[in-house]
């Protein structure tokens, strides 16, 4: 190959957002599991891009029958396993797939209840947040990533801030009692394969509310900081914790044109611009596996 040659840098290719809905009706109880499943495989692909050979080409099409027939072979169980399970599936059944990623967004949904009993077979979509799970299967070593976006907290008081530096551009206003409001994105990098994810998933979630919750908030930095040192405390099998949290600015509507006190009462909820503080909590010490984040959207 000469220098200047144009080559094939990294790749991977399949099929993003088979929705799936899993009911397991095997009692007149059903139960429904919903997913959003992406996979894309990776391995020696080169010709299908240089040459149009499609001879080592796994077809999208096939991965997204793949995600339905396992939804109904195996079941889903808990997004990360059905992940591995695909994965899995796609490495070992095609030589030519060395690796891949494997992703999933999951909605919650309850049983609707009918004069104070939870229906059979009738849900309504739940859930404060939507669950997140990415499994990469990289050099034979697989890797578990998983989170939750979309969930919107708020503290009406217990939270300060103060102590900034203070430059001729510095309008802020020290305070030693606001709103504190945000959206969390987290996402935590597991060190085992053979977890019960489902329930690991639900503890982590519990733990991230009720530390937001009992975190005297000195800025929203500590608050992420306590909710990772909550998390990795707890969860022995959870290697570090990522963060990216909006600070969804409430600030106090002015009142005093109409004579009227405003005793942190009403807010303007602003939505743009907000703060954005992002954060990684990790254990002192441990190999650090950048392979596993590089494809979670968002984190530096
Ligand atoms: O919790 C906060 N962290 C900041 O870095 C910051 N900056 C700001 O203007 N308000 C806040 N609040």
């Amino acid at each position: 190959m000469a220098d200047g040659d144009i080559v094939l840098g990294a790749n991977q290719y399949g099929k993003a957002e088979c929705r799936l809905v899993r009911v397991t009706r095997d009692t007149p109880v059903h139960e429904i599991e919903d997913l959003n499943v992406t996979s894309q495989l990776r391995g020696e692909f080169t010709l299908a891009h240089t040459a149009g050979d499609n001879s080592h080409v796994v077809a999208t099409d096939t991965q997204k029958n793949t995600v339905y027939a396992f939804a109904k072979e195996r079941g889903v169980g808990s997004p990360e396993e059905f992940l591995l399970a695909l994965g899995t599936h796609f490495v070992e059944s095609f030589e030519q797939v060395t690796g891949g990623r494997w992703a999933a967004e999951s909605y919650a949904w309850r049983r609707i209840t009918v004069d104070g009993r939870p229906h059979d077979h009738a849900f309504v979509r739940s859930g404060e947040s939507v669950r997140t799970a990415v499994v990469q299967l990289v050099d034979g070593q697989a890797h578990v990533v998983s989170g939750i976006t979309g969930c919107t907290l708020l503290k009406s008081t217990g939270s300060e801030f103060h102590g900034f530096p203070r430059d001729r551009y510095t309008t802020l206003a020290e305070t030693d009692d606001r709103v504190l409001a945000t959206s969390v994105t987290a996402w935590w990098r597991y060190t085992r394969t053979d977890l019960d994810f489902n329930a690991v998933h639900e503890a982590v979630t519990a733990l991230l509310l009720s530390t937001f919750a009992s975190v005297h908030s000195l800025a929203l930095q500590q608050t992420l900081f306590e909710i990772g040192r909550a998390v990795l405390t707890a969860f022995p099998d959870i290697a570090e914790m990522r963060m990216s949290c909006p600070n969804k600015h409430h600030l106090l509507v002015d009142l005093a044109p109409f004579g009227l006190e405003n005793r942190n009462e009403v807010f303007h909820a602003a939505d743009r611009p907000y703060g954005l503080i992002e954060a990684t909590v990790q254990r002192e010490g441990a190999p650090q596996v950048p392979e596993a984040w590089a494809t979670v959207p968002g984190f530096c």
